[in-house]
């Protein structure tokens, strides 16, 4: 993708639909006079004075707890230096996203005009009641020391300056761990820091703590090497000032071991990096773009262990790892400060996770075969859903242990789950499907390719590395659109107009095919042929003909017009009777499938068997194992009625014939997804205590209404309905189906490809 189109990307992102990254949203009902009178006044009366009495009871009482502060004056934003308050605001409210997806931590993003110590200290002294932590960000040094100095000792919440200490938690932890693998030890490495502001000076501190000397660091700030006999520097710079008798970095460099970049981008050359000892340390942290091109520096060296700040390299080093998670941790025990004991803890965590088998949910969320501690893993990645469980626990039980807790914790194990259940409602389940298309991209044919939104999530997918498209559509239709949009018509992509003449020949190949297999039906070689100039029969006759891995359409015309080419072509699986659709909800608790949402209008219980058999499959393909409710409106035998029996008959097949699935009923909805009421009024269920994920609805109506309720009062993302049970791939999109979820179909269809591909010979029917 051209830099221009990412920057185009960039800015289009923060301004649509709504401008900017994040809103407030109430945690209480609001729907009612008395719920009003009870969130406001008179009834708000009540909290406001416990708090007056005791303002402790704020935790109690307001979201004060669960609410950090990113505060900010704009003065070093990332390595783009002094841009200014308002234009610090994307990064800050960036933060706060990050806060909140992976810790459960609300943000407010605060901004303040000033580059005065003093001013900028009693701004945040003044707002400090309203926050549970205050987290300070790009600002730069030496002003950020005295500041988070002073607030430190002047404020009882946790105040922590994220350039400083996030980064100096995450880079120690993956110092320690690269130190390792090089074979060395921290006490003898030769370290150069390149940068000694804010970043540069806490990293380079928490280093000595866990062992590197003083006398083999070499520090550099823009004048060049920090040498003790240097004029005007500060007391930070004194700290790191050297004895040797040097001014560039070129002369630092070489032997060197480690190299850490808290500066600005490009600064070493290939000629440095050659000058470093054997097996040498590079974190480029700068961002953001490193001090050297990763690729520059992997090519350069083969020895190399090498991190960057940036998600789209190996080695992430970027405080997002820390941040998070220091402060859910902090807020957990009502942590008065973050002190060195909790930095410590947290270091040693997310150094010995990176130590620990990955799990495979990982592997998937990256892309990656097998991710290994070693030099191209020697850090968590963002994504690893255990560093939630891992480094709040080590952080909380610091505070505790160094006595900074107000709040210790009782029940670590509560915690755990707590901690867990905070994370249900993000959105991995589609970065986890996109992840897995991406380890094996697939040819999907989009059969409406001359639509502007189907050409845009083409192209979405093919930049991903999702699918390589085969567009169908009118040729000069496809070309301009694509020139409109800036997708590049590079040689894999191949685009194909059925109804043209170029085109006939394999128009009459794919109509001979469909002649023999129907002749006996009624059909005429003419008729194959008109057929296979509409692009669903030609769609569909490549992914049988095995010309294309998969098949989407739908998107402009009614859902019957295109399932009929699709069975017709394509058929059953073996063993399929009917095909049904499944949703993928993505809730506040977590994924849900909702089945059948398509096609089956008042399923029999034998149908209903099928729908759930084939939607256990559909979850397994998402790396998830099925929890399945059969849904009623009654419970267990509570109704004698046809439509209730026909349920508990669909329940007793599924417990004979796949007993590896778990899953019971007849249930109503609420027992199935409310643990306490079904653990209390039915205990003996295969269901209690456990967290159901898919619903399988008795009709057409009910399965199909919800998910759409779902759907547009939640604003839920839905993905699907996901065809089951053809032969081979091919899916159906919503009519008007938005760009985004279009991207989420294809990663469907080619992670049903790949599936398909694995178990080739295997039918749905194999696992009953
Ligand atoms: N990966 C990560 O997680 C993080 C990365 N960073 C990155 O670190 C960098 C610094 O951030 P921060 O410490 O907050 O900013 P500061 O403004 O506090 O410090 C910047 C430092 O860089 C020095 N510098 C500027 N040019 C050069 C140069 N040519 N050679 C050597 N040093 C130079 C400055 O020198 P002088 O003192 O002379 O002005 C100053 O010491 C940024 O690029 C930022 O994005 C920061 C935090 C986290
Ligand atoms: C990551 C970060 O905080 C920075 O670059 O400033
Ligand atoms: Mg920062």
């Amino acid at each position: 993708m051209s830099n221009e189109r990412k920057r185009r990307e960039a800015l289009v992102y923060h301004a649509k639909p709504k401008p900017g990254k994040i809103k407030v949203v109430p945690t209480k009902k609001y729907t009612t006079q008395r719920d009003l009178a009870l969130a406001y006044s008179p009834g708000v009366a009540e909290p406001c004075l416990e708090i007056a009495k005791d303002p402790d009871n704020a935790y109690r009482y307001t979201t004060k707890g669960n609410l950090v502060a990113v505060i900010s004056n704009g003065t070093a934003v990332l390595g783009l230096g002094d841009i200014g308050p308002e234009a610090s605001k994307p990064v800050m409210e960036g933060k706060g996203l990050l806060f909140k997806i992976f810790a459960d931590i609300d943000v407010f993003d605060i901004e303040v005009d000033t580059k005065d110590v003093e001013k900028f200290i009693e701004t945040v002294k003044n707002i400090a009641p309203t926050f549970g932590g205050i987290n300070l960000e790009d600002i730069k040094a030496p002003e950020a020391f005295e500041i988070e100095r002073r607030l430190k000792q002047e404020l009882d919440i946790p105040v922590m300056h994220d350039d400083q200490h996030g980064t100096a938690i995450i880079s120690a932890a993956a110092l320690l761990n690269a130190v390792e693998i090089a074979g060395k030890k921290l006490e003898e490495v030769k370290i150069v820091v390149s940068g000694a502001g804010a970043a540069a000076v806490s990293c380079t501190r928490l280093y000595k703590s866990f062992g590197a000397k003083a006398e083999n660091i070499v520090m550099l700030d823009s004048k060049g090497v920090i040498r003790a006999d240097r004029d005007n520097l500060t007391e930070e710079k004194q700290e790191f000032a050297t004895a040797r008798k040097i001014d560039t970095l070129e002369e630092a460099m070489q032997g060197a071991d480690v190299f850490v970049g808290l500066s600005i981008a490009d600064i070493v050359t290939p000629a440095m990096l050659k000058s470093m000892s054997a097996n040498p340390i590079v974190f480029a942290m700068a961002n953001p773009n490193p001090e050297i091109d990763y690729k520059l520096a992997v090519d350069t060296r083969e020895d190399l262990i090498m991190a960057t700040g940036r998600s789209d390299y190996p080695n992430q080093v970027n405080n997002v790892l820390g941040f998070p998670f220091i402060f859910r941790g902090a807020l957990d025990v009502r942590a008065t400060k973050i002190n060195e004991e909790m930095k410590q803890a947290a270091v040693i965590a997310l150094a010995n996770l990176a130590k620990k088998p990955v799990p495979e949910q990982v592997n998937i969320a990256y892309g990656e075969t097998r991710l290994n501690f070693g030099p191209d893993y020697i850090i968590p990645k963002p994504f690893d859903p255990r560093l939630i469980t891992e480094v709040p626990p080590a952080v909380a039980k610091a505070a505790m242990d160094s006595g900074v807790a107000k709040e210790p914790i009782q029940d670590w194990e509560r915690y755990e789950v707590e901690l867990y259940e905070r994370m249900g409602s993000d959105n991995k389940i589609t970065r986890l499907l996109q992840n897995r298309a991406k380890t094996n991209p697939k040819r999907v044919v989009f059969a409406e390719a001359d639509h502007l939104d189907v050409l845009k999530a083409a192209q979405i997918a093919y930049d991903e590395g999702i699918t390589i498209p085969i567009l169908l559509g009118r040729r000069e239709v496809i070309l301009e659109l694509m020139n409109e949009i800036e997708f590049e018509n590079t040689d894999d992509i191949l685009i194909i107009d059925p109804k043209s003449d170029e085109q006939k020949p394999q128009v009459d190949a794919y109509a001979e095919i469909l002649f023999e297999a129907r002749s006996r039906n009624g059909i005429t070689l003419y008729e194959a042929q008109k057929l296979l100039r509409e692009r669903n029969y030609f769609a569909a006759m490549m992914v049988k003909r095995g010309d294309a891995d998969a098949m989407l359409s739908g998107y402009s015309r009614a859902y019957p017009t295109v399932v009929k080419p699709i069975i017709d072509i394509i058929g059953l699986a073996k063993g399929v009777t009917r095909i049904a659709a499944t949703n993928l909800m993505s809730t506040s608790r977590g994924p849900i499938f909702i089945s059948d949402t398509t096609m089956n209008i008042e399923p029999s219980a034998e149908d209903l068997f099928k729908i759930a058999q084939m939607t256990a499959y559909t979850v397994r393909m998402f790396g998830m194992e099925p929890v399945m409710a059969m849904l009623s409106y009654a419970n267990f035998g509570t109704s004698s009625h046809p439509n209730a029996k026909k349920v508990k008959q669909a329940v007793k097949t599924l417990h004979e014939r796949c007993p590896d699935i778990v899953v019971d009923g007849e249930i109503q909805v609420d027992f199935a997804l409310n643990r306490k009421m079904l653990q209390e009024n039915y205990p003996f269920s295969k269901l209690a205590g456990l967290k159901v994920n898919t619903l399988i609805f008795p009709n057409l109506e009910s399965a199909n209404g919800t998910y759409k309720l779902i759907k547009e009062l939640n604003k839920t993302d839905s993905i699907g309905p996901i065809l089951m049970g053809l032969s081979k791939p091919a899916h159906i999109l919503q009519l008007g189906a938005s760009v985004e979820e279009m991207v989420n179909m294809v990663a469907v269809a080619v992670v049903d490809a790949q599936e398909k591909e694995k178990r080739k010979n295997q039918s749905i029917q194999a696992v009953e």
